[in-house]
C-alpha cells in the first residue's frame, strides 16, 4: 500500500551496465509497468539544485551508495505522483539498509525481484562503450561500483532468492535474446486482451 494505493513493484537489479535500463524501456512498452530507475531519479536531484545535490554528486562519482532515506524519498513521491499501479524500481535496493528501510518506510514487498547476470568482462566493456556522458563511466569508477556490487548488492540478491522470489537472467546474451526470456517472466502481467465480437 501507499497512501491507499495498492500497487505491484518489480525490483530490477544486475550489476552496473547488465541492462537493468535498457530492459527496462522494452517491459514498460510491452507490460504497462512504469520505469522508476534510482540512479535517474539521482542525477535529476542532482540538477535540481537540491541541498543533497553535492552529497548525492559526490557518492555517484566515487560509485559510492546514497544513504536510504534520499533515494526512497524521491522513489516514494514518483510513485504517489504516477497514475499507475505497476512499478519497475531499477537499481534499488543496491545493500542491506536500501531494502529494510524501504520495506519499513513503505511497507511494499516486491512482486519478485528480475536478476540480470552477467561476469564483469562483459559489464567492463558495454559501461565504457556506454556514451552517455555519465562522470561514473571510467574504468577507476568502474572497479569501485564492481566492488560494491559485489559486497553490498550481491547479498540482497541472495536476501531475496533465500525467500524465492528472484528470477535469474543470463544477461550476457544478446538484447532481444534477454528480452524472450524477459517476456516469459512477465507474461502474467500481460494487458488482457478482451473480443468484443
Ligand atoms: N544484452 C546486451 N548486450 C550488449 N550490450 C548491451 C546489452 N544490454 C545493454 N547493453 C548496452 O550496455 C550499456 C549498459 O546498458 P544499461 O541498460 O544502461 O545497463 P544498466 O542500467 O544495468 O547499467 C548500454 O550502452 C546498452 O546499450
Ligand atoms: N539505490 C541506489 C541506486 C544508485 N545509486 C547511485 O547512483 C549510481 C548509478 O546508479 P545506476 O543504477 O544509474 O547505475 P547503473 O547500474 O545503471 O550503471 C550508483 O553507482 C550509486 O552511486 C545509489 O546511491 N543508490
Ligand atoms: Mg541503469
Amino acid at each position: 500500500m501507499l497512501g491507499g494505493k495498492k500497487v505491484t513493484v518489480v525490483f530490477v537489479l544486475g550489476g552496473p551496465g547488465s541492462g537493468k535500463g535498457t530492459q527496462c524501456t522494452t517491459i514498460v512498452e510491452h507490460f504497462g509497468f512504469t520505469h522508476l530507475s534510482a540512479g535517474d531519479l539521482l542525477r535529476a536531484e542532482i540538477k535540481s539544485g537540491s541541498q543533497n545535490e553535492t552529497m548525492i554528486e559526490n557518492m555517484i562519482k566515487e560509485g559510492k551508495i546514497v544513504p536510504s532515506e534520499v533515494t526512497i524519498k524521491l522513489l516514494q513521491e514518483a510513485m504517489i505522483k504516477s497514475e499507475n499501479d505497476k512499478f519497475l524500481i531499477d537499481g534499488f535496493p543496491r545493500n542491506e539498509e536500501n531494502r529494510a528501510a524501504f520495506e519499513n518506510v513503505t511497507k511494499i514487498s516486491p512482486a519478485f525481484v528480475l536478476f540480470f547476470d552477467c561476469a564483469e568482462e562483459e559489464l567492463e566493456k558495454r559501461l565504457l562503450g556506454r556514451n552517455q556522458g555519465r562522470v561514473d563511466d571510467n574504468i577507476e569508477t568502474i572497479r569501485k561500483r564492481f566492488n560494491v556490487f559485489v559486497e553490498s548488492s550481491l547479498p540482497v540478491i541472495e536476501y531475496y532468492s533465500s525467500k524465492d522470489k528472484v528470477e535469474k537472467i543470463d544477461a550476457a546474451k544478446p538484447i532481444p535474446e534477454v528480452f524472450e526470456d524477459v517476456k516469459a517472466i512477465f507474461a502474467p502481467y500481460a494487458p488482457q486482451v478482451i473480443y468484443l465480437f
